[in-house]
């Protein structure tokens, strides 16, 4: 399975990120520009957490016309993994692809510390590994956090079960405690927390790792797996 993680201008997880590939699921992983214009030799797409262009007018904004993001868009049309991951999910809610918007914290501060989350949705190729309803700990760092969208388009979120975590406690103000939600179809899901950050005892909490797991056997559930088991 190959994964690419996204750099932009601005980006600092990109290395965490690429660092939980290699570490938890041992696959072949590569540092993707912005620039870019051919995603069609990646599996799934980590479009990592960051700064990206300063986060100038609103987190997400200028990134999401990015030349990557048009491969993006196909490749979550042909139904690739893509998970955004704190400006990775405000770029993807930008660019059209994951539902609602990311506003400033409910107290306008940047807030970073250990956060519990409540696993809302099992039933994805990111979760799977996760039992529905468990609580684990994965760190958050934003200040533009705030999940919001429209009541029409909230219950529709919660019909199809597109609430993937909430927060347990709320930290910024999220609509209905939201801490990350997918498309429709479930091959897209973008989260305010910082799974990479969770994937070894020296960072305080393991509970990214399975994260990792669940795209991997996710993938190979879908793909040829005795040839790769
Ligand atoms: N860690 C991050 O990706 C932060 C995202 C964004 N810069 C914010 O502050 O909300």
């Amino acid at each position: 399975m190959k994964f690419a993680v996204l750099v932009f201008p601005g980006s600092n997880c990109d290395i965490d990120c690429f660092k939980a590939v290699e570490e938890t699921v041992g696959q072949t992983v590569d540092y993707v520009w912005h620039t870019a214009t051919d995603l069609s030799a990646y599996d799934c797409i980590i479009v990592p957490g960051g700064f990206s262009y300063g986060d100038y007018l609103r987190c997400g904004a200028i990134s999401r016309f990015a030349p990557v993001m048009n491969e993006v868009a196909k490749a979550a049309e042909q139904g690739k993994y893509i998970i955004g991951i704190c400006n990775g999910f405000q770029i993807l809610t930008e660019a059209g692809l994951l539902p609602g918007a990311l506003l400033r914290n409910e107290g306008m501060k940047f807030i970073c510390h250990d956060s519990v989350l409540k696993v809302e949705n099992n039933n994805t190729p990111f979760t799977r590994e996760y039992e529905a309803g468990e609580e684990i700990v994965i760190p958050i760092a934003h200040g533009e956090g705030n999940y919001y969208c429209d009541e029409e388009t909230l219950a529709e979120i919660t019909a199809n079960s597109q609430i993937v975590f909430t927060y347990k406690n709320n930290p910024n103000g999220s609509l209905n405690n939201i801490a990350g939600v997918s498309n429709k179809a479930g091959n897209v899901v973008g989260m305010m927390p910082h799974p990479e950050r969770a994937v070894n005892e020296v960072l305080g909490t393991t509970d990214g790792k399975r994260m990792f797991t669940s795209i991997l056997n996710a993938w190979r559930d879908q793909h040829d797996a005795a040839s790769i088991r």
